[in-house]
């Protein structure tokens, strides 16, 4: 997206950027200009996230870190207090229509359990087959590309992705 006033407000949603990006840092200012509500980054990208954690706060905007698959999330949880939203890839950064990778879902868990009311979004083959995985892991947040947009029909796919997600945040709200 190309640095442009104004579009806070003319979004018909929050306007949320994943930065798949080296030096992260560069495109804090542009992002906010632009109107973004939400600056997630790769702990990969950076040699200082608590700097770029500031910079994008005082940019006015919320926080989200992501971890590539490779990852572990020991790296990210020294974070987890700082930030929004935690961002566990389930392929490998680049393109659509990628296998979800089953073996991220113990960082979804872990972080679920040590940081009940932090945002945790999952990204990369979701979709109504991997779904329960996900939530039940406990993401409440979830990117999907392929499994809506090859659907004939997507409304029913993001009813469901929805449903999922909200039923599996309400069984925890009443276990706790
Ligand atoms: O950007 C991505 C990977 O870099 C995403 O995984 C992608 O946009 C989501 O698509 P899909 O649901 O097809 O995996």
């Amino acid at each position: 997206m190309p640095p442009d006033a104004g579009l806070r407000g003319r979004l018909s949603a929050p306007g949320y950027m994943h930065m798949m990006v080296s030096r992260p840092e560069q495109w804090v200012k542009p992002m906010a200009v632009a109107g973004a509500n939400q600056y997630t980054f790769h702990l990969e990208a950076t040699e200082n996230p608590g700097a770029l954690i500031k910079d994008i706060r005082e940019n006015g905007m919320k926080v989200g870190l992501a971890i590539k698959p490779g990852t572990t999330v020991e790296y990210l949880a020294p974070w987890a207090n700082q930030i929004d939203m935690a961002l566990v890839m389930t392929v490998e950064p680049g393109f659509g229509g990628q296998k979800f990778m089953d073996d991220m879902m113990p960082k979804v868990h872990w972080l679920r359990t040590q940081f009940p009311s932090l945002d945790i979004e999952v990204d990369g083959g979701v979709g109504p087959d991997t779904i329960h995985k996900c939530a039940e892991a406990g993401a409440n947040m979830i990117v999907s590309g392929s499994a809506i947009m090859r659907s004939e029909d997507p409304r029913s796919v993001i009813n469901l992705l929805r449903n999922v997600c909200s039923e599996a945040a309400q069984k925890r709200s009443l276990d706790r």
